[in-house]
């Protein structure tokens, strides 16, 4: 299938690509006693560059200090790293770390910095004309919460530089400033330019934070000329230069960007996170959860198949039902300082949305969500008429919010509080936002919508199996079954149930070609990778099974062939099922839960006088919310 770039795909590729005319090196530089390629050459218009900005909050923004070896060519104006120390020093600010942002080591030795026990941390950024990627963002932002977080008490500064101290290092400053005070792009570059003037002057640094952030650029905003001191044209620029109007709205605008775009589930969204942050992340997961330290794996609820016995507990307890979107699982976990999808593989990407916390009196959000963890399915809506494509979270359910674990609440509970605290919130700011003159915040330029999920009681399963569903602008394999007084449970949830159309009960397995194009199935027990012995596959349209080998493949069971038939790869997946999940899957095959047998047992169970008079009492709870409101 040849590539085509989706909505999200253009927009981070924009993001990276567009502006870059990148060379991967620094600046060219050049002094009148040197050669071109001198490693003691001068960056072009660093003598008359100011030497370091205004302190914001611990940060100091500098240009880079270039060491000794650079004396020769510096008769005055110098900036080595000890006079960088002494000049903060003289301004009663102690350096405890510098966060260097050039993509070279020849400007100083690190024992500069070390000697005088100053901590030092690379973010090798390329500079030029490409902006930082996010995943640098993500470390510079990390390293200055962990910074300060490890010393509370003892007020020392970070020196943060590129080559000028401006554009790069203006980038990851004002992202700092945005994600952790919760101020707009304009607020935090304005802040950044008093703090180091003239601030960012790069157009598309401007523009890719506007973008980033999913803000408006205010139309009178200018972007700061080029510093005199900078003004030297370079010799050996040959970029094709995006123009000082452009902007990433219009260029995403663009027809040939836009025209051939197609989601699809497999679609990467959002941007990783540093590796040493991963296991923090999924430590406050846990804690979320109550499950403790030290877990491992994906803990988000997972129910089980139905069959003859579990189709039991839809009498015993109180259930409402939902169609089974089929799309990609994702928990997603919000922080003050931005959002995170959760797959599968329990690894974390960072997505840039707003949401903001209910409404106080006064009319304005108090803030933004901070540790709120969510659970739902990414689903893809595709208008029947126009084929249009969008994405949307679809949430099932609240696990915590603000850092409060709201896992042993009843279910129905959670569903509430999920409308209240966090959809209703978003959708009154983006109604407030759309009636604004000038709207700061753009909640369309977010990758994907975000719904709370529809359940229907019992009684109406019928209608939303053949009336809902095929209705439904995206995917739905069966439907499941939700304990409506039922807690958060990790993991597999027995009494969470899920029924899916006969032919589309599956398994995942790990496939592999062994010695003579044999093909293997694994399943996992205890852990450990098990041969399914006697398990057969077919690839439908295949022609060459070794494309599937190492990935782990969705079958369903050909009852008539007795055997598997593969229907997709999971690349949402690194581990098959568990063989207790594949026992499952094969005991509701044999058990053969036709569509008929369920809505007959659901038939009976909606007549029964416990259900008809909880259903009475939701009703009335329901109805006493609606006029509640009205008034
Ligand atoms: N709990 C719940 N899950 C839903 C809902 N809608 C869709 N799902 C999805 O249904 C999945 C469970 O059904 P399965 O068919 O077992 O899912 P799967 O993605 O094939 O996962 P495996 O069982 O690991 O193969 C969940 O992981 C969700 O992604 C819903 O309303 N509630």
């Amino acid at each position: 299938m040849s590539y085509q770039m989706n909505g999200e795909n253009a927009r981070r590729d924009l993001k990276r690509k567009l502006p870059q005319m990148d060379r991967g090196h620094e600046p060219r530089t050049y002094n009148t006693n040197s050669t071109p390629y001198d490693r003691n050459a001068l960056p072009p218009g660093w003598l008359d560059c100011p030497a370091h900005g205004q302190e914001l909050g611990c940060i100091i923004p500098s240009k880079v200090p270039l060491g000794e070896s650079f004396n020769d060519y510096i008769p005055n104006k110098r900036y080595t790293p000890k006079q960088a120390i002494n000049q903060q020093r003289a301004l009663g600010r102690e350096l405890g770390l510098v966060i260097d942002l050039t993509n070279t080591t020849r400007y100083y030795q690190l024992s500069d910095w070390k000697k005088e026990g100053i901590g030092h941390v690379k973010i090798r950024c390329k500079g030029r004309d490409s902006v930082p990627d996010d995943e640098s963002v993500e470390k510079f932002c990390n390293e200055v919460l962990d910074f300060c977080s490890r010393r509370p008490n003892t007020k020392k500064y970070i020196l943060v530089h590129c080559t000028h101290g401006h554009n790069r290092t203006g980038y990851m400053i004002v992202s700092f400033l945005v994600r952790t005070e919760s101020i707009s792009v304009t607020e935090a570059i304005n802040k950044f330019a008093q703090a180091r003037p003239p601030g960012i002057y790069k157009q598309d640094y401007i523009d890719a934070l506007y973008m980033y952030f999913n803000e408006n650029k205010p139309e009178n905003l200018v972007c700061p000329q080029t510093p005199e001191w900078k003004s030297l044209p370079d010799p050996d620029y040959h970029g094709v230069s995006v123009s000082a109007t452009d902007n990433y709205t219009d260029i995403l605008n663009q027809e040939n960007i836009v025209r051939n775009e197609i989601m699809t589930n497999d679609d990467v969204l959002g941007d990783p996170i540093p590796s040493n942050q991963l296991r923090p992340m999924q430590e406050v997961c846990y804690q979320l959860l109550k499950m403790g330290k030290g877990g491992k794996g994906f803990p988000g609820s997972h129910p089980v198949s139905l069959n003859r016995e579990n189709l039991q507990l839809l009498r015993q307890r109180y259930y409402y039902a939902t169609w089974k979107a089929d799309g990609t699982r994702y928990m997603m976990l919000i922080t003050g300082d931005g959002c995170y999808l959760i797959d599968r593989k329990f690894l974390f990407q960072r997505i840039c949305m707003r949401f903001p916390c209910r409404y106080s009196n006064g009319g304005t959000p108090e803030r933004n969500h901070h540790y709120t963890l969510l659970d739902g399915e990414m689903i893809i809506d595709t208008d029947p008429h126009t084929h249009k494509q969008e994405r949307r979270y679809l949430i099932y359910d609240l696990i915590a919010i603000n850092q409060v674990s709201l896992t042993e609440m009843p279910f129905y509970e959670r569903w509430k509080l999920l409308e209240k605290e966090v959809i209703e919130p978003r959708n009154m700011e983006r109604e407030a936002l759309s009636k604004s003159i000038s709207p700061y915040y753009r909640y369309d330029l977010e990758p994907f919508g975000v719904r709370r999920k529809g359940f229907w009681l019992l009684s109406t399963v019928s209608k939303l199996l053949h009336k809902f569903i095929p209705q439904l602008s995206h995917s739905s394999d069966g439907l499941v079954f939700q304990g409506w007084d039922d807690p958060y449970v990790p993991r597999t949830h027995e009494g969470l149930l899920k029924w899916k159309y006969p032919e589309m009960n599956s398994v995942d397995f790990h496939f592999e070609v062994g010695a003579g194009d044999r093909p293997l199935l694994f399943l996992f027990e205890r852990g450990k990778r098990k041969l399914m012995e006697g398990n057969a596959v077919i690839f439908k349209d295949a022609t060459d099974i070794s494309a599937y080998s190492g990935r782990i493949i969705e079958c369903y069971w050909d009852a008539a062939e007795h055997h598997w038939v593969c229907m997709r790869i999971r690349a949402d997946k690194a581990t098959p099922n568990d063989i207790n999940t594949y026992r499952k899957v094969m005991r509701s095959i044999k058990d053969n839960i036709t569509e008929e047998v369920l809505l007959n047992e659901i038939s009976e169970i909606i007549r029964l006088p416990l259900y008809a008079d909880r259903i009475q009492r939701d009703i009335k709870a329901h109805q006493n919310m609606v006029s509640s409101r009205r008034k």
